[in-house]
């Protein structure tokens, strides 16, 4: 069936919950005004930038944005709105949003489209994060705001939108008792409590959550297999019962060194030569499992169009990213793991393979969502590993 085109458009003078008084406090000192957005309220989180020019409602569903104030670097943000968050796919897959929930917590754009226009359009942007009680701060240079990320890299910060005037000192001595973005452990926020399954295949694909994303579930099931979503800290047995062809450790938010014991699983993994794949947080784990090491990177990678060269045919792709830490280069030379991917602009680890098993990782999301589709070979990559095994 054809998808009912028609545009939808919605127009506002101003955002719908307008509030007077909105600001970004910066641990170094900086304060900014904008105007409001969104819930009022106060967060406190680590500040990162993000080069996509689309995506944001993927994006702030994303739940490796947890813990983070999310500032788009393209001018114009909300112009096609918030599609319906009910539209699943066969398998009851949310379409168009990477989990149930805002993850990020505040937005900071330059500016908040007044008029949202598309075919699949069921709210504003300003009206979804009112609803989802997350504050935006709008009017802000978000170009001049990452150069400054760029420069002295991120830090943590607060967005308040208020109604009524705000104390700024109060903010900061709030701000500097706030808990450190990497101190945090956000893996009982972000994981299944229950096994999830989708879909009725014969063989099965454990995916571990570690805060995974819709996308990653639909591109496992796309390859022709059953997926059993499982907690970040389900034993070695209890994942093993339910006898998978392969596993699948998500992407995620935070640093990997908070999740020992899912380090200490993929160990296992290894060593029994079970074909595994790695997204992001979950290649920084299949890493430190493998005798690497992991660092955080001064500023991240945040964006849809990051190049990654893969060392096996010399070709260069384009890639989804959406990282804070990454593998050391150096630690490498003396882990059981080969350069798979580097990137082309830093040259940090994208990509690795074990040099005798079944495991390969991308620091990159080939899932994309948002992004582009250039990696979903990745995914026939594990499909691979487990019909020769
Ligand atoms: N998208 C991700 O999986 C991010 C991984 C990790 N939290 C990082 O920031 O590097």
């Amino acid at each position: 069936m054809l998808a009912d085109l028609t545009r939808v458009t919605i127009t506002t003078k101003k955002s719908i919950h307008a509030k007077k008084f909105a600001k970004l406090v910066f641990d170094d000192g900086t304060i900014l005004d904008g105007d409001g957005f969104g819930y009022s309220t106060t967060v406190f989180g680590e500040i990162v930038f993000n080069t996509g020019m689309v995506g944001y409602t993927e994006a702030l569903t994303d739940p490796s944005y947890s813990g983070q104030i999310l500032t788009l670097t393209y001018p114009l943000v909300g112009n096609y709105g918030v599609p319906d968050p009910s539209i699943v796919d066969e398998d009851g897959i949310p379409k168009f949003f990477e989990s149930s929930k805002i993850q990020a917590r505040g937005l900071v754009v330059h500016e908040l489209s007044l008029t949202a226009s598309h075919w699949n359009l069921s709210m504003t942007l300003d009206e979804w994060m009112y609803n989802e009680k997350i504050p935006g701060i709008s009017g802000i240079d978000t170009r001049e705001l990452t150069k400054k990320l760029r420069t002295s890299g991120v830090m943590m910060a607060a967005l308040v939108v208020s109604d009524s005037e705000i104390d700024v000192d109060e903010i900061k001595k709030q701000l500097e008792s706030a808990p450190h973005y990497d101190s945090e452990q956000f893996m009982d926020d972000v994981s299944t409590k229950e096994e999830k399954i989708y879909g009725d295949d014969e063989n099965t694909v454990v995916v571990i959550d570690t805060g995974a994303k819709h996308a990653i579930l639909r591109n496992v099931r796309d390859i022709g297999y059953k997926v059993v979503l499982l907690p970040w800290n389900t034993t070695y047995e209890k994942i093993m019962s339910y006898n998978p062809k392969g596993i699948v450790l998500s992407s995620g938010p935070g640093d990997p060194q908070k999740c020992p014991d899912t380090i200490d699983v993929v160990k296992k993994l290894i060593q029994d030569n079970v074909p595994t794949l790695g997204i992001c947080l979950g290649a920084q784990i299949i890493g430190i499992a493998g005798n690497t090491e992991t660092y955080k990177l001064k500023y991240g990678h945040r964006g849809q169009n990051k190049p990654c060269v893969n060392l096996e045919n010399n070709q260069v792709y384009v890639t989804s990213q959406n990282h804070g830490y990454g593998i050391k280069p150096e630690s490498l030379d003396k882990s059981d793991f080969n350069l798979w991917f580097t990137n082309a602009d830093d040259k940090t680890v994208e990509g690795i393979k074990h040099k005798t098993k079944n495991c390969i990782a991308v620091q990159f999301h080939p899932e994309a969502a948002p992004g582009p589709y250039d990696c979903k070979f990745v995914f026939e990559e594990l499909k691979q590993l487990m019909e020769k095994n």
